[in-house]
């Protein structure tokens, strides 16, 4: 779960990003943080994720207040991952380094049960295990990202855009493999998105921000059936 209650953040004393922003995630939920460019989603995520202290607000990880703990105890400490936007995955390293990275506070005999349990999960993982991650596909390369994140089984995870230059074949099959560990390993999910309607649709509810705030809230279904956020942001397309 992960609760954020009026977040004011920036990276320079001078300039709010965040400007008094609350939401929540309920436990196995899945939300996306939508809205235009520089609207200070990935923001949000550093935020929540420790990269980025708040100057005011606070940010609850499974009930636990953590405003002020910076990232690298965050993902020991809180069963929290994060798949940043870039230089989510080490390139020069093969498939299986990569999840040892991901592993790396593990003892062997658990980091090597975890790798066979995501290759069960992402069978693509166990066929391409000794393959440098270089040569991955984009789509392979945002599901090895998305194990690494996953191989000390956090009950939380944030994604900064994961459909990041994809197809829109190949956006679904990530976003299959989000379902899929939400529903498989009880995973709560907060994701930002560009591709806002195949999101919403994968997704239980989304807050749009806009300006560092939150301007509309609610379920997928309600927001993709409100005549304003398709206008605004869904391109006018139909739910
Ligand atoms: N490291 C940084 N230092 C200074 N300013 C930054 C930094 N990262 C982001 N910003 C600024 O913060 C604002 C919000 O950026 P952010 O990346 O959070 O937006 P976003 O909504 O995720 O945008 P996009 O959809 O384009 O990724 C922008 O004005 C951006 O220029």
């Amino acid at each position: 779960m992960i609760e954020i209650d009026n977040v004011v953040a920036g990276y320079t004393p001078e300039v709010d990003i965040l400007k008094g922003i609350s939401l929540k995630v309920e436990r196995t939920e899945i939300v996306t943080l939508l809205g235009p460019n520089g609207c200070g989603k990935s923001t949000l995520l550093k935020t929540i994720a420790g990269q980025l202290l708040p100057r005011s607000g606070h940010v609850k990880v499974n009930d636990q207040d953590r405003t002020q703990m910076p990232i690298f105890r965050k993902i020991r400490q809180c069963s929290l991952g994060f798949v940043p936007q870039t230089e989510n995955i080490f390139s020069n390293l093969t498939v299986r380094e990569n999840l040892q990275v991901g592993g790396h506070y593990m003892s062997t005999p658990d980091c090597n049960r975890r790798m066979e349990e995501l290759h069960a999960l992402y069978p693509v993982l166990g066929r391409k295990f000794n393959a440098a991650a270089s040569s991955l596909s984009g789509g392979e390369r945002q599901i090895l990202a998305l194990a690494r994140a996953l191989m000390p089984s956090p009950e939380v995870l944030l994604l900064d855009e994961p459909s990041a230059g994809l197809s829109p074949k190949v956006l679904q099959e990530v976003f299959d493999a989000i379902v899929q560990v939400r529903d498989k390993e009880k995973v709560t999910i907060l994701m930002v998105e560009q591709n806002a309607m195949e999101a919403m649709r994968m997704s239980d509810r989304a807050y749009i921000l806009s300006m560092g705030t939150v301007a509309l809230t609610g379920t997928t279904q309600q927001l993709m059936h409100d005549p304003q956020v398709r206008e605004l942001y869904l391109g006018g397309r139909k739910a």
